[in-house]
């Protein structure tokens, strides 16, 4: 059965009140971040913190833990303190190609956590064929579209539509989807902009993100609402499985169903649809 991602949740591992809500809230996914949301004199104490909240877990909500970057005083002991812990993947921040990913698995250790890698550097969105293609030794999962640095450092002024970010983003949907990775939509900063908000929703789903990452938690229910399967979404995925149920379809490869062609692939999507459903 496919878990959601529709909605994933960053949070401060250095902020214990955050850490407590978030196993109240809907979010398919709680981010805890040892990076940019941790001040550099509690980092310690919030990896710390952060394996004992996920010896704690989260109930049925995935957990991953974002580390710092290898090349500062922290990322190389996140990663070795997040070999064992029981977290569903670690997410690696600034990844500018395998190499860097290389490193952060051999620290997690071959049978150490999936790794999740943040595409938010120049070198990261050029990487991305390569960096995907080492899936399999990597155990790569998923990757998260850093939109706050990208548009640091590619000097972008301050856009709404985010438009000079649509072909960047598009790189890492058709990458995700060529090597079967969870792929995730950057963050919105406005946080009492809920037009913004569901407007930048509606623009990841129309990219075919899985899901956006998030930064309050007021955030979550018009991400799931977006992200999740629509009402007329699951009314035709219904329909598609019943009509290739049908034995009068048995042999067909494609049928005509309210006035569209259907194939078979789109039974195999119908069905996912209604999995994730
Ligand atoms: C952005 C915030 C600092 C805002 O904080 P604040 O104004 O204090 O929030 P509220 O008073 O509205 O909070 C109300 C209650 O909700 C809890 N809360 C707030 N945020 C979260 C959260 N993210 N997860 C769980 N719970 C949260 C508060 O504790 C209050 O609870 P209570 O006291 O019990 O009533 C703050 O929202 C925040 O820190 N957000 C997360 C910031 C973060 O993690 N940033 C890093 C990831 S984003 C990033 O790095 C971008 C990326 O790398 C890129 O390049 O684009
Ligand atoms: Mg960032």
């Amino acid at each position: 059965m496919p878990h959601p991602h529709r909605s994933a949740l960053f949070l401060p591992a250095s902020n214990p009140r955050a850490i407590a809500k978030a196993r109240t809230l809907p979010c398919d996914v709680v981010i805890l971040d040892l990076e940019d949301a941790v001040a550099p004199d509690a980092k310690t104490q919030s990896r710390a913190a952060a394996l004992e909240a996920a010896a704690q877990g989260f109930g049925e909500r995935r957990l991953v833990i974002r580390a710092n970057a290898l090349d500062t005083p922290w990322g190389e002991v996140d990663c070795a303190a997040l070999r064992d812990s029981p977290v569903d993947a670690v997410l690696l921040p600034k990844v500018d190609g395998p190499a860097a990913a290389r490193r952060a698995r051999a620290l997690l250790g071959e049978e150490g956590p999936p790794l999740w890698a943040m595409i938010e550097t120049c070198c990261g969105v050029l990487a991305l064929a390569d960096l995907c293609a080492d899936t399999p030794a990597l155990r790569l999962e998923g990757l998260i579209a850093g939109t706050n640095d990208l548009a640091k450092e590619m000097r972008l002024p301050a856009d709404p539509a985010r438009a000079a970010l649509m072909p960047l983003l598009v790189q890492m949907v058709v990458a995700a989807r060529a090597y079967g990775l969870i792929v995730l939509d950057g963050v919105c900063n406005a946080l009492d902009d809920g037009d913004r908000l569901g407007a930048e929703c509606a623009q990841g789903r129309m990219l075919g993100f899985d899901g956006k990452t998030l930064i309050h938690p007021s955030q979550i229910a018009p991400a799931n609402t977006a992200f999740g399967p629509s009402p007329d979404e699951i009314a035709w995925a219904r329909a598609v499985v019943a009509a290739f149920a049908d034995p009068a379809n048995a042999v067909l490869g494609a049928i005509r169903l309210d006035g569209q062609m259907v194939e078979r692939l789109h039974l195999a999507q119908a069905e996912r649809l209604l999995a994730l459903a």
